[in-house]
């Protein structure tokens, strides 16, 4: 059952084309990671999705109609990119205040302790850290018991202890048969939390497919060498980067490449090779598309 679709959207902001035609589904029990580089689109998407703006073009529809209509906003929970939380509420407070709004919310204690909060429920939200209204912000889009959330960078400036209460936070959600939808610059916790990957970059979707389907897509192996010469023409060269006598190839086929260097016989020394990590697959997607020459 698909929970939030778009189809051929585009948005614009004046001149600005964030959003280039994208169409994307969420399927019930999804864990989507949207990534993407400073302004690819991501906080645009989840926006279009959520109902807070509309579309220039192309259809949004989140739980079986318009984003914008209240009834189909009643089982959808988000944390935008910036929160406010009213500074002279107790952390219960604010949870209760939004609490009220839903028929069956989930109780406080239950909802604080997912989240590591339970010992901030006195605090009044002026006192607490950005961290700390952080965590209370992500653990307001549970308290309605939503069907799908959306958090837009849930983890940004928090410590890794307060990543892992949010984490976990995410993931019982999740594995109750929740769905999420979550954009992050953190590698690390898209592969942590997600199955899912959607790359986008300068409005358009670059990829959608598994963490390790996204990183086998390019395959890029960074190949590390001593070498004062310059190198070959080599083929299956990506890029080369060059350090004083250390040099940094990056190239879909390390294989070959170190085949092709003995056969040159380039006297290079201290050879590393080393898989590509999510962030230069992501980098790769983003950046250049065309496959380097073969
Ligand atoms: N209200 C707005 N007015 C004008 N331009 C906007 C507005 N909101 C977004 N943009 C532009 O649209 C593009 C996409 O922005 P968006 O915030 O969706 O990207 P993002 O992927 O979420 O980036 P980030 O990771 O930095 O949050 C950017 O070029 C941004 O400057």
């Amino acid at each position: 059952m698909i929970l939030a679709r778009t189809e051929d959207v585009t948005r614009r902001y004046g001149d600005k084309l964030a959003l280039d035609g994208v169409s994307f589904e969420v399927e019930a029990g999804e864990l989507v990671g949207l990534l993407g580089p400073n302004g690819a689109g991501k906080s645009t998407l989840v926006n279009l999705l959520t109902g807070i703006r509309r579309p220039t073009s192309g259809r949004v529809e989140l739980l079986g109609g318009d984003p914008r209509r209240p009834e189909n906003r009643r089982h959808l929970g988000v944390t935008p990119q910036e929160t406010g939380l009213p500074a002279s509420l107790r952390v219960g407070e604010v949870v209760d205040f939004v609490s009220a709004h839903y028929d069956d919310p989930l109780p406080k204690g239950e909802l604080l302790d997912r989240f590591g909060l339970t010992d901030l429920v006195r605090r009044q939200t002026g006192g607490l850290s950005g961290g700390e209204k952080r965590r209370v912000a992500v653990a307001l889009a549970f308290v309605g018991r939503p069907r799908i959330v959306f958090l837009d960078e849930p983890t940004t400036g928090l410590d890794v202890q307060a990543r892992r209460f949010l984490w976990d936070g995410i993931r019982s959600f999740s594995a109750e048969g929740g769905t999420v939808v979550l954009t992050s610059h953190y590698l690390e916790e898209i592969e942590a939390l997600a199955r899912r990957v959607v790359v986008i970059g300068g409005g358009r979707v670059l990829a959608d497919d598994t963490v390790d389907a996204v990183r086998g897509l390019v395959a890029v192996h960074r190949v590390s060498l001593t070498l004062s010469d310059a190198l070959p023409e080599l083929a299956g060269v990506a890029s080369v980067e060059r350090d004083g006598d250390r040099l940094h190839v990056l190239t879909p086929d390390a294989d070959r490449l170190v085949r092709d260097l003995v056969a040159h016989e380039v006297p290079f020394r201290g050879l590393e090779v080393r898989p590509t990590s999510l962030e230069e697959a992501f980098l790769t997607i983003t950046e250049d598309r065309t496959p380097a020459a073969a």
